[in-house]
């Protein structure tokens, strides 16, 4: 039942995501297949286990240390949550980690610095790509964070419909990022508060 209610709720948000815009969502599938077949990841940093009888499917983000999003794991992860999106069965998704203590610790800061301007043009479309794709997904999103989640971690979970944490006091989670001076949206913290909740693990 709450599984419907989530997915009748996410279906109105859907429908007002998916207007035509001037971008296009499907130029921007093109982009990040195009780019995934220049870098050519050899070892996977996602690994998706599909649950046919339950139609979840659990994304476990697997790249040491710390699962920074990189360029590589970025668009892995879009392709991933793309071949997902594609099979009608898929109607959930839960994102979390398989390190221990660490959810993800946000954007890849090798990524951000001594990097042509093409290469970090490419990475800004990629982390835009990211969000945009897991907020306007038609699956009903969990992230189940499992370890800290600062910046682009905290960024990736809010992308999800619901965050649930593990409630252990050494995990932290936040926008973070001014202290780079990268400035997070308005309302993001907002958001996180009102569907963040924890357990125990
Ligand atoms: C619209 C705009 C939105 C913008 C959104 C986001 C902006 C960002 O995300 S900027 C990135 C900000 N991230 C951080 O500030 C996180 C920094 N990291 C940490 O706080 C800790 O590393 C963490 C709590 C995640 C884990 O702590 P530990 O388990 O104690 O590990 P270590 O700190 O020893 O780190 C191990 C290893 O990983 C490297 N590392 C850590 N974070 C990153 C990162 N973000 N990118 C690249 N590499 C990272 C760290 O340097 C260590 O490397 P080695 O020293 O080589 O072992």
């Amino acid at each position: 039942m709450a599984l419907r209610a989530a997915l009748r709720q996410k279906c109105g948000l859907i429908g007002i995501l998916s207007q035509p815009s001037s971008s296009g969502s499907h130029s921007r599938v093109s982009a990040v297949l195009v780019s995934q077949m220049r870098n050519n990841a050899t070892s996977p940093k996602i690994k998706v286990d599909f649950n046919q009888s339950t139609g979840v499917a659990v994304l476990s983000m697997q790249s040491p240390p710390v699962n920074s999003l990189s360029l590589d794991f970025l668009t892995e992860l879009c392709i991933s949550v793309e071949k997902l999106e594609m099979d009608r069965a898929c109607r959930g998704l839960i994102i979390t980690s398989s390190l221990p203590k660490v959810f993800s610790a946000g954007l890849d800061i090798l990524e951000m610095y001594g990097k042509s301007p093409e290469r970090c043009g490419e990475f800004w479309r990629a982390v835009q790509e990211m969000w945009l794709k897991m907020y306007s997904s038609n699956m009903v999103t969990i992230a189940a964070i499992n370890g800290s989640s600062p910046a682009g971690g905290c960024l990736l979970s809010l992308t999800c419909d619901y965050r649930i944490m593990s409630d252990n006091p050494r995990y932290s989670i936040g926008l973070n990022e001014t202290l780079l001076g990268i400035v997070a949206p308005f309302g993001t913290d907002k958001n996180i508060i009102k569907n963040t909740h924890t357990c125990s693990n």
